[in-house]
């Protein structure tokens, strides 16, 4: 006997890659375990129209690779009101959904918390790039953002290090400084620039002249969209030491493409896992994994809780790109 027999997926905010991935591996395990699932088209604002359509086992084919979302993505003004959150359960709950599956960011999480304190049996996945949730060592899409921008770090270098130039490369994160933290490790960047830590133009300038001076063919600045403007940087750091630097801005870029197995191991996971929480009966959880195993923390913990910055990784990328 399973605590819900009709459940509902949906893909909201900013996507990410992996995202297809754990819609296929929510449809797929419902219906392994006998429960119908239903797809709610571009997020929230498809459950207040009632884009709401049934899902079998071909709905999912052939998406296990692709970035995006085959569910379509939004961001909908009109769920943040009382009165869109009352027409969204009640849109689920007059087709008889008694479970929904939210994949998405921090915004999205908000908004399934306000569904689960009306009753819907919700259950979150950590679907974003920025890796900006708590209680969940990654989400869904960040390795695919970070290798995507230290692949770009690496072809960058090679021009830079043959003009001796710096170069400022800025990356998504609005309010977190994650992906420019991992690349940054991996991609031996001289400056990292995240909202998480203050930065001094003149002190990183000063620090790229003594590194030249001591050798070094390129300086490679790595900002967060939060910490600042590639533009403002690049020409605050050149008026203190006169060094050329030319400006990346990566983009959406970043949030494209196939994911990578990490990604898409970690979304089969987590679908699978959100899909049986709610079968034995929990709702209002954010599935995570932490320290390789999965983890369902209350939803109202987590959007309440902002993930620690890792000082440690931070510290050791600086130590490294002496
Ligand atoms: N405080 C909130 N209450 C209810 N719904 C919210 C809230 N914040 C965000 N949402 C919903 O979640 C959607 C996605 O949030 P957004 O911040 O754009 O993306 P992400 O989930 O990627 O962080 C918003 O468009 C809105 O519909
Ligand atoms: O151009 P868009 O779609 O607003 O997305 C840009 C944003 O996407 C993100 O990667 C994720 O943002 P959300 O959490 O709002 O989905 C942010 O870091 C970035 O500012
Ligand atoms: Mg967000």
């Amino acid at each position: 006997m399973t605590a819900v027999k009709s459940i509902a997926v949906l893909t909201s905010g900013g996507d990410s890659q992996g995202m297809n991935a754990a819609v296929r591996a929510v449809v797929r395990s419902a219906l392994y375990h006998g429960v119908k699932v239903f797809g709610v088209q571009r997020g929230y604002q498809g459950l207040i129209n009632n884009d709401i359509t049934e899902m079998d086992l071909r709905s999912v084919g052939d998406i296990i690779q692709r970035g995006g979302t085959i569910l379509q993505t939004a961001r909908s003004k009109e769920f943040t009101t009382p009165e869109g959150q009352q027409l969204g359960a009640e849109n689920l709950r007059n087709r008889g959904i008694d479970g929904l599956i939210v994949i998405g960011g921090d915004g999205s999480y908000q908004g399934a918390n306000k569904l689960s304190k009306l009753g819907i049996k919700t259950m979150g996945l950590p679907g974003t790039i920025d890796n900006d949730i708590a209680f969940t060592d990654f989400t869904i899409g960040f390795d695919t953002a970070v290798s995507i921008v230290v692949d770009a770090i690496n072809k960058l270098r090679d021009t830079m290090t043959s003009h001796e130039r710096s170069s400022v490369v800025e990356v998504m994160g609005r309010h977190c400084g994650e992906i420019a933290l991992y690349a940054g490790l991996a991609s031996g960047a001289e400056t990292i620039l995240v909202p998480e830590v203050p930065h001094d133009c003149q002190e990183i300038a000063k620090r790229m002249s003594d590194n030249f001076a001591h050798g070094k063919r390129h300086s490679i600045i790595l900002v967060a969209e939060g910490a600042g403007k590639g533009d403002d940087i690049a020409r605050q750091i050149m008026e203190h030491n006169g060094i050329d630097a030319r400006v990346t801005v990566l983009g959406h870029i970043q949030r494209g493409g196939t994911p990578t197995h990490t990604d898409r191991i970690l979304a089969s996971r987590l679908g699978d896992f959100a899909v049986r929480r709610l079968i034995e009966g929990d709702s209002g959880k954010s599935c995570g994994v932490i320290k390789g195993e999965l983890v369902a923390t209350d939803i109202d913990l987590v959007v309440n809780t902002k993930r620690p910055f890792n000082m440690e990784l931070y510290n050791l990328a600086l130590r490294l790109s002496q």
